[in-house]
């Protein structure tokens, strides 16, 4: 039964506005970087220092997503696929999620800033660079929104990385890449598939303002670059033989996704790349860790 009043409906609300189901990769992310430094280095930092990697990114990432559906709350209002969101349909005071985004994004300041300097100007700019550069200043003017907004999505995984060492910190700033690189297949397949909604929103996605072969061509041309990245990075020797087995398997079927999709265009496939993305990249991570574990 689905509370519609009283502290847990709040809760469940309050929940929700942080866009959950993309943090929880975002702090993965985090984490799976964190064992990767802790490993390549033989740094074993203290439980305190794993905790707080936790709280910081977690809070930094629901704080960042609070703030940006209160920027967004008119054209999350627009779409279909974000008018249910708690602020436009009023299940939340749009004044009351921002103050709450606010309050987390500092919980995110502190908890960085006691894990180090590093940790703590990673975070201030990954938040400055999604909340302001992306969904304040490009999100509704360009249709390279995401590539100056993408900086954003790596910066987890390089706080995670930070939080142990830097040592051999070009790990990390691969690491942060890898993710840079995914995001423009990952977001431009929904936009894809969702191009109505966006141009309802009149936010001006790539797969909105170009025609349908155009951006499937990119789509195919940033997966291909995404991949023979991901694979490179199994010739790096921080990772061993599982990794470049899962990086190939991987790459190929998504690769042959987005071939598929830009051969024979249509909502289906570009859904399923979309919906085959955070899995992949997920078991790209899984990946790295379990080989510098065994
Ligand atoms: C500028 C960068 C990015 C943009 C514009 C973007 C955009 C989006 C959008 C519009 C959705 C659909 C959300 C919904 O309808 O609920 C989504 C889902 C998601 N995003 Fe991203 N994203 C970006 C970066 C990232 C990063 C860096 C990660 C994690 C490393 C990530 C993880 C996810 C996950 C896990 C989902 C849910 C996927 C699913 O429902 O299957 N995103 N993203
Ligand atoms: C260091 C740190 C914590 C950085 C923050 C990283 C962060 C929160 C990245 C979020 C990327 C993302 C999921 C954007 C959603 O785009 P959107 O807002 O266009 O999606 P929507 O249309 O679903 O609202």
């Amino acid at each position: 039964m689905l509370l519609k009043s009283g502290v847990g409906y709040g809760v469940r609300n309050y929940w929700e506005v942080t866009k959950p189901k993309i943090w929880y990769l975002l702090v993965f992310t985090a984490l799976a970087s964190a064992v990767i430094a802790s490993r390549i280095s033989g740094v074993d930092a203290d439980i305190a220092t794993w905790i707080l990697l936790l709280a910081s990114v977690t809070a930094g990432s629901a704080g960042a997503n609070t703030v940006s559906s209160y920027i967004d709350r008119d054209i999350d209002a627009l779409m279909e696929r974000t008018k249910h969101r708690p602020i436009p349909s009023k299940r939340i005071d749009a004044k009351h999620a921002l103050y709450y985004g606010l309050i987390l994004i500092a919980i995110a300041m502190v908890t960085a800033g006691m894990i180090n300097p590093y940790a703590l100007m990673l975070m201030a700019f990954g938040i400055f660079d999604y909340v302001v550069v992306y969904s304040k200043l490009l999100k509704r003017r360009s249709s390279v929104n995401i590539v100056l907004g993408g900086f954003s999505g790596g910066v987890p995984a390089l706080i995670g990385y930070v939080s142990i060492t830097l040592a051999y910190i070009e790990v990390g700033i691969m690491l942060a890449l890898l993710v840079f690189l995914w995001i423009p297949m990952h977001i431009w397949s929904l936009a894809l598939r969702l191009r109505e909604d966006y141009s309802r929103a009149n936010v001006p996605m790539l797969p909105v303002v170009t025609s349908t072969s155009t951006s499937t061509r990119i789509i195919a041309a940033t997966t291909l670059l995404m991949v023979a990245f991901s694979i490179g990075l199994a010739y790096t020797g921080y990772f061993k033989y599982l990794y470049l087995i899962v990086a190939g398997v991987s790459g190929v079927i998504v690769t042959a996704m987005s071939i598929q999709l830009l051969l024979r265009p249509d909502e289906d496939k570009a859904w399923r790349l979309f919906k085959f993305s955070s899995p992949y990249l997920t078991v790209l991570f899984i990946a790295m860790m379990v080989d510098v574990l065994i």
